[in-house]
């Protein structure tokens, strides 16, 4: 029986916290072992193994988490689930989604609400999906895009003249940075992407015992929306570069549903919701592959086939 177990992270601020996060709650549900932080880098040992970056056929630093996971480096992966493709190479999976934080998209660094920004005001951000909502709730509006990491693009508001940037509330949260916040922007005008705020936890399939904490360490009031999010995503096909949207929320007995897809200058907007009463992760499930069947049939397929090129 194993006793000790690797957690790897990115060594980025919000990668380090999120990760810090994790270990606290499986130390909290497993006293007897110990659960350590491994960073891994960006540049590691990528090229090593070709077989196995052949596997892992994401992002570079997911892939290099991956490998590190694969190769027996760490035993655990924590990552932004969001940031994650849908697919995963065969060998992992997701073993747990652990605490979501609030899953909305800011306003940051303004000094004005986005209803009060004057006429053709620049706001910064390098995400479709965030550019072409905003567009479609305020055409007048110059969208900047910017890149880097949440400090980073904060910065950029001095050192390109924004009157704000849009980010996830989450990481703003959970890099105590809510001071930045101006407004948290109704999901009506801005819905956010898929898995937005929550943490997945990417483990080898065999990992048993991992598999068994994870489980203990989830609350399935937070997952079986996630999961219904992501299930979405992945029957659309697309990952977190698509201008495609969608959030599950819990209320009361209820499970609501609702995706966005937009063409990029706002022109179009596609919009629909689904609501399931007394849901289960299987019917949440189901439920957010038919609203992606609704959307593609209402047209979301090309909105988002315009940027896959
Ligand atoms: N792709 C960037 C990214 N990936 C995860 C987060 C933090 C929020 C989260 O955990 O979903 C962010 C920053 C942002 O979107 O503003």
């Amino acid at each position: 029986m194993q006793k000790k177990f690797v957690i790897g992270t990115r060594s980025s601020k919000l990668a380090l916290q999120q990760s810090q996060l994790v270990q606290k709650k499986l130390q909290q549900l497993a006293p007897e072992f110990e659960f350590e932080i491994k960073k891994i880098s960006t540049e590691g040992d990528r090229k090593r193994n070709k077989q196995l970056s052949e596997l892992a056929t994401s992002g570079l630093f997911i892939r290099d988490l991956e490998i590190a996971l694969l190769t027996g480096k760490i035993d655990l992966a924590v990552h932004s689930f969001k940031d994650l493709p849908t697919i995963l190479p065969e060998q992992l999976k997701i073993g747990g989604i652990i605490e979501r934080a609030n899953p909305l998209d800011v306003l940051a660094g303004s000094t004005q609400k986005l209803a009060d920004l004057p006429p053709g005001a620049r706001l910064g951000t390098g995400s479709l999906r965030r550019k072409s909502q905003l567009l479609a709730y305020r055409p007048d509006l110059k969208i900047i895009p910017i890149r880097g990491n949440i400090e980073t693009r904060l910065n950029k508001i001095k050192e390109v003249n924004l009157a704000g940037v849009i980010l996830a509330a989450a990481g703003l949260e959970r890099l105590n940075l809510t001071e930045e916040i101006t407004e948290y922007i109704s999901p009506g005008i801005c819905l956010p992407a898929a898995r937005q705020g929550a943490i997945a936890v990417e483990i080898k399939k065999d990992s048993k015992q991992l598999q068994e904490l994870l489980k203990a360490a989830e609350d399935e009031q937070i997952a079986i929306p996630v999961w219904a999010e992501q299930q979405f995503l992945k029957k659309m096909n697309a990952g977190c570069h698509a201008p495609l949207a969608c959030y599950a929320r819990l209320e009361a007995e209820q499970l609501v549903i609702t995706a966005a897809a937009a063409a990029l200058d706002g022109s179009n907007l596609i919009r629909q919701q689904k609501i399931l009463e007394n849901y289960t992760l299987t019917t949440a499930v189901n439920t957010a592959v038919q609203l992606a069947e609704e959307m593609m049939a209402a047209g979301a397929e090309q909105l988002i086939a315009a940027v896959r090129k």
